[in-house]
């Protein structure tokens, strides 16, 4: 068993996103990245807290906007508004969960595509799904680098995921089958779980129950990827896997915290200087491949 160590890689990538951002910025383009935030969840800050110092630790312009639990829909729309004029701000996100009297479709349609590093908006999720992304969501591109960095070749084989989820699930999926993965993906309603996860070559889990996957519904040399942010019986942070067991099976697995996390904010901030390039280049909104 080996333990992917997605804090290294991260620290790694980051080297070579700052000589990019120094490249950058003396030619003028400074990237921006505005994080909106409504209400005060503690998970949200620690994450956003976490998105803001990398980017400044780049040297990229970061603004955090946070704003009571209790904005309206329209307000944040018209907020929205204002980033996607100003040229300054080449990256929007706002964070998820929203409250529930605000719609999450709305506010997502309402980002300009071309700042929306998080790939959420429909028209980013489309182009991905066609084969030709553009702006990727960043926690599976996380993923697909760290399967990059450790040799992983996905191409014939049988990938898992547990979880469909618009932000995890389903952009992994489609980012395994790409590389030519065989992708099955699995969710609540899903018969026989541990049938499936036992054939899985590479196993995805992306559902929010602390320890859920236990060593008997692994196969013996899989690659486990756990993408939780859980808290176990004693209020500690724990992935979606059951980690002490799992691990002697896997051949290869993510830690949590460590593993998936720093991944996720690094690639935000990749995505945060494509856009900035982009937006150099004439807004040439195109894919990259
Ligand atoms: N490390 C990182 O960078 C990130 C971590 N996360 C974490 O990953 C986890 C998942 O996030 P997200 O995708 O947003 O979650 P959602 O809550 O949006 O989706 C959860 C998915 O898991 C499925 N599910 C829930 N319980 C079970 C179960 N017992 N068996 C099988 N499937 C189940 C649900 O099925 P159904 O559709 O049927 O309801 C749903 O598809 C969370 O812990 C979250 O905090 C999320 C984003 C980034
Ligand atoms: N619009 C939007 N975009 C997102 O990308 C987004 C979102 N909303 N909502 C919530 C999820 C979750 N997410 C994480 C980011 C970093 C860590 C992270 O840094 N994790 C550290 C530990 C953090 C801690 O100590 O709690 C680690 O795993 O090592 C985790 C989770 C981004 N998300």
């Amino acid at each position: 068993m080996k333990i992917i160590d997605g804090k290294a890689l991260a620290v790694q990538m980051q080297a070579d996103l700052k000589v990019k951002v120094e490249k950058l910025s003396e030619k003028g383009v400074v990237p921006g990245l505005v994080v909106i935030l409504l209400g005060e969840d503690p998970a949200s800050q620690v994450y956003v807290r976490n998105k803001e110092r990398t980017a400044q630790r780049l040297g990229i312009n970061s603004k955090v906007v946070r704003l009571p639990d209790q904005t309206s829909e329209s307000e944040l729309l018209a907020l929205i508004d204002q980033y996607n004029q100003d040229e300054q701000w080449n990256g929007i996100l706002v964070q998820l969960p929203l409250p529930a009297h605000i719609s999450e479709e709305k506010v997502l349609l309402a980002i300009d595509p071309k700042k929306d590093v998080d790939g959420f908006h429909p028209m980013n999720m489309g182009r991905l799904w066609a084969g030709n992304p553009v702006m990727v969501p960043s926690t599976p591109a996380g993923i697909m680098a760290m399967f990059k960095h450790y040799d992983v070749d996905l191409s014939g084989k049988r990938a898992v995921v547990i979880g469909r989820s618009n932000i995890v699930g389903k952009p992994i999926a489609q980012l395994m089958m790409m590389a030519n993965a065989t992708v099955t993906i699995a969710h609540s309603r899903s018969k026989n779980l541990s049938e499936l996860t036992k054939a899985a070559d590479i196993l995805v889990v992306a559902i929010g129950v602390a320890k859920f996957v236990t060593a008997d519904m692994v196969k013996k040399g899989a690659v486990v990827i756990d993408v939780g942010m859980d808290r176990d019986e004693n209020g500690k942070l724990c992935g979606d896997v059951d980690f002490d067991s799992v691990k002697e099976v896997a051949s290869l697995i993510t830690p949590v915290p460590g593993g998936v996390g720093p991944m996720t904010i690094t690639m935000l901030m990749e995505q945060t200087i494509r856009s900035a390039e982009m937006s150099e280049n004439n807004n040439s909104y195109s894919s990259n491949k």
